[in-house]
């Protein structure tokens, strides 16, 4: 499917890395480096603005090796770009290692994707459809 999209970068158009991969990675847009100290949150800008298609939403999502290396994550993981948003995409990062990080424009941070969604209707009842598992939740099949 096509997108419209707004790059106010410089950075490439965000891309599949590999044929399959269900992501595009996002890079940052910065005029100057960033260094994000243990525990601090920092909105990241993209210079990306996008127009996705009613009934899409996109997802950005942490990268595992920026987590696993350097404990970089997103704060409302995974984020949501709403398809009626016309604003600047941005990275909310967090630093959970004890470790300052350093990014650098161009940095690949984050990942997006791009996912159908339903928006539904209500129908209020006074009593759900019974199942076996009913209210048991958390843990009640064992851990
Ligand atoms: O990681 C994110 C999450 C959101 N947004 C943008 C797109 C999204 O459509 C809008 C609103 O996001 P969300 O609904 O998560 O935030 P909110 O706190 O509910 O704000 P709003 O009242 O504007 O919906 O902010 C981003 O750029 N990056
Ligand atoms: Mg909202």
């Amino acid at each position: 499917m096509n997108i419209r999209i707004i790059n106010n970068s410089k950075n490439t158009l965000p891309a599949y890395e590999t044929a399959h991969a269900a992501g595009m990675d996002l890079r940052a847009d910065l005029e100057s480096a960033i260094m994000l100290q243990p525990m601090e949150r920092k909105l990241i800008p993209t210079g990306l603005h996008i127009e996705l298609p009613e009934g899409y939403e996109a997802q950005i999502r942490p990268r595992s090796g920026l987590a696993y290396k350097h404990g970089i994550s997103i704060v409302n993981s995974p984020g949501t770009i709403d398809a009626d948003y016309r604003g600047e995409i941005k990275v909310l990062l967090v630093n959970l290692s004890t470790e300052p990080f350093e990014i650098n424009t161009g940095d690949r941070i984050a990942q997006m994707v791009v996912a159908k969604h339903e928006q539904v209707k209500w129908t209020e009842v006074e009593v759900l459809t019974d199942t076996t598992r009913g209210h048991g939740g958390y843990g009640h099949t064992g851990v």
